[in-house]
């Protein structure tokens, strides 16, 4: 990621150090100042021999956010840089800012203390020197995934602003309209595999965060690197600016983005479209996740997309690979086999894009375990009992949204329970006796004491809690609360990672980490080495299935039902060889580089693990030869 300081040569840094010597002493300046009138050294314009991305790196001629619109287009920066131009003083009133709120920032992170000065330590060193950044990064991966993911990466968009100093990625606003198609290429990459996109809308559970939710977008990418092998010199954060409706961040005189109300309906689109084009045509094999659009645009955007374009979003179809193992896990916890899912009652917390996600991709594998038909689909859909903002999703809502339509409880049925529309959580708890309890609403401790009492008396005989909301403080509940509450027969699975719970007798409440970071890597691994065109269902479905199977037997009896994230590099290599082969299977893979669709077809399962393997980017130091042409 970032701007390859690799790539100065010993000849372009000897260079500029020439044109800088050449350049008038102070002292002479000062002098010659004297001499006229008119012209004054500060207004002299400096004569600067490169452009783009080497001028933000060249710490002599490097203004920031301060470059105006017009030398941003005369010097090929339109993008490079946050969109909100600032002034001097107002560039130092953010670094102030944010220097005297180091000591607060230390004390913000939810389990660490420190948790944003590592950030900031990691970040400089990723300027630095990125071979090194990803290995360390690689190397302490459960040490710092937190840091540079969930929670703390929560913490670090919340600050964006003040923390800004590098950029980092590229920014696509809504001044840019016409400008995109041209606007790619100030990117220094010829080969882009991978982006990942935000429009800041709703960023983890701490929601509308505008231009600063691109930290989500290095975050995730920084996952890319580390467990996909993806090359680094390859990925792209972006950030789409359409303004925000954040009002704090409206008021903010600091604030890096727009400051203008979210775009929305067709003037939203023909932004997200407009992008796709441009990204599209530069690099027309990238691979690019949606991450973190509120709702109410991830599944239009998907649906808009999916069949033209190599896209996935990550909060529906990651999220719901990842809740899928995981249900699959506790069937199988229960010492029961997986075809006894769809005899699971689930209730599900948060009816948003993950919590519909889910609830989609369960009720069809529900589907399929009950024969696949029709019938079959239909008798999977009362399974599920959904509680939104409003209480419990029935047909007697008025104004149902149209994605949560096919999970709405039938009046009749809930009549029968006991329960209506709108019924609180709590109530439902009681009244299903669920064998599940999954949560993404949010709502930090949503599930009180009193829900997870309720849930004692679950008709499983191991209960499953899903407290899927990011960061740290959105837990629906904490492991501690859910194992005193129930005891150590649970299964306990958190978006954010918490550690396991020490229980009496020696015991240990396991504390899973529930996340699509399990996924997303190697649908975007797998994609890129099969080439497929799309990505399908049943590409998401295999890789899904690849990472429930990852587990084994005596794992999962422990209440196991995830990897430990340290072995994160082995799973996404076997995630994407299943989603190779799945892409064969479908006959979507048209190859990559050498590798063609025929040959691809004659890989054995073994030799497909081998090919992906071979395909990851390691964080090895190259020997560098100097080139003069
Ligand atoms: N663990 C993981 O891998 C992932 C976790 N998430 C987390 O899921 C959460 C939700 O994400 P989205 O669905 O995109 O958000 P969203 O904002 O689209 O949906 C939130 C949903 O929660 C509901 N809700 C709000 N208050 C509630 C309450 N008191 N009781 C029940 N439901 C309530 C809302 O009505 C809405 O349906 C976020 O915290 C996000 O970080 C999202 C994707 C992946
Ligand atoms: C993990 C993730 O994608 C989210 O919380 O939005
Ligand atoms: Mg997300």
């Amino acid at each position: 990621m970032g701007f390859f300081p690799s790539q100065l040569t010993r000849a372009s840094l000897s260079s500029s150090l020439a044109r800088r010597l050449r350049r008038p002493h102070p002292a002479a300046a000062a002098a010659s100042a004297a001499r006229s009138l008119t012209t004054t050294e500060g207004s002299r314009p400096s004569i600067v021999h490169k452009r783009s991305v080497d001028i933000l790196h060249d710490p002599w001629f490097n203004k920031g956010t301060a470059f105006t619109v017009t030398e941003r287009d005369r010097l090929d920066l339109r993008g490079l840089l946050p969109p909100n131009v600032m002034n001097s003083e107002q560039q130092i009133e953010r670094f102030m800012f944010d220097l005297k709120r180091l000591e607060v920032n230390a004390r913000d992170g939810a389990r660490d203390t420190n948790s944003l000065a590592k950030w900031r330590i990691l970040n400089r060193l990723h300027d630095r020197n990125e071979i090194m950044y990803y290995k360390v990064l690689s190397e302490n991966i459960e040490e710092y995934a937190p840091i540079v993911y969930t929670p703390t990466v929560g913490l670090v968009c919340q600050n964006y602003s003040g923390l800004f100093r590098r950029p980092r990625g590229m920014y696509f606003s809504a001044e840019d309209r016409g400008e995109m198609m041209s606007m790619v290429y100030n990117w220094p990459a010829d080969q882009v595999d991978m982006i990942v996109v935000t429009d800041g809308s709703r960023i983890l559970g701490l929601g509308d965060l505008g231009i600063q939710g691109i930290g989500i977008a290095i975050g995730k990418l920084d996952l890319y690197v580390a467990a996909a092998g993806i090359n680094p010199h390859r990925v792209l954060p972006v950030m789409i600016d359409v303004g925000t409706n954040n009002e704090k961040l409206l008021k903010d005189p600091l604030y890096l983005g727009l400051q203008q109300e979210r775009l929305d309906g067709e003037e939203y689109l023909s932004v997200i479209d407009e992008f796709m084009r441009a990204v599209f045509t530069r690099w027309p094999n990238v691979i690019v996740q949606f991450e973190d659009f509120q709702s109410k645009w991830a599944f239009k955007l998907l649906q808009r997309y999916r069949n033209t374009y190599r896209m996935f979003n990550d909060d529906v179809q990651g999220t719901a690979g990842v809740a899928i193992a995981g249900l699959l896990g506790a069937v199988r916890a229960q010492g029961r086999p997986m075809i006894d899912f769809p005899k699971q009652k689930i209730v599900v917390a948060g009816a948003g894009s993950a919590g519909i996600g889910v609830l989609n991709a369960a009720r069809k594998t529900m589907a399929r375990l009950l024969g696949n038909n029709e019938s079959a689909f239909e008798s999977a859909r009362s399974q599920f009992w959904v509680v939104d903002a409003l209480g419990l999703i029935t047909e007697d809502r008025s104004d149902i949204d149209p994605e949560a339509l096919p999970f709405a409880r039938k009046v009749r049925e809930a009549d029968r329970q006991g329960l209506r529309e709108g019924a609180n959580l709590v109530e439902v708890v009681k009244k299903v006796k669920p064998d599940v309890l999954l949560g993404l609403s949010a709502v930090g401790g949503l599930f009180s004491n009193e829900v997870l009492e309720a849930l004692k008396d679950s008709t499983s005989t191991r209960p499953a809690i899903f407290a899927m909301s990011n960061p740290t403080k959105n837990a629906e509940c904490t492991p501690e609360q859910a194992f005193t509450i129930l005891g150590d027969h649970i299964i306990f699975a958190s978006g954010s990672p918490f550690k396991n719970v020490d229980l009496e007798d020696g015991k240990i409440g396991h504390c899973n980490q529930g996340n699509n970071m399990y996924l997303f890597p190697g649908i975007g691994l797998g994609t890129l080495l099969s080439g497929a065109r799309i990505i399908s269902d049943g590409m998401l479905q295999a890789a899904a299935e690849c990472l429930a199977a990852y587990m084994k037997e005596e794992e999962v009896l422990r209440g196991v039902i995830y990897p430990s994230i340290s072995s994160i590099r082995d799973i996404t290599k076997e995630v994407a060889a299943a989603v190779v082969k799945e892409a064969v299977e479908e006959d979507l893979a048209e190859g990559y580089r050498s590798m063609d669709a025929r040959e691809l077809k004659r890989l054995s399962q073994e030799e497909i693990v081998k090919y992906v393997q071979n395909n990851m980017w390691n964080p090895v130091y190259p020997t560098l030869v100097y080139k003069n042409d």
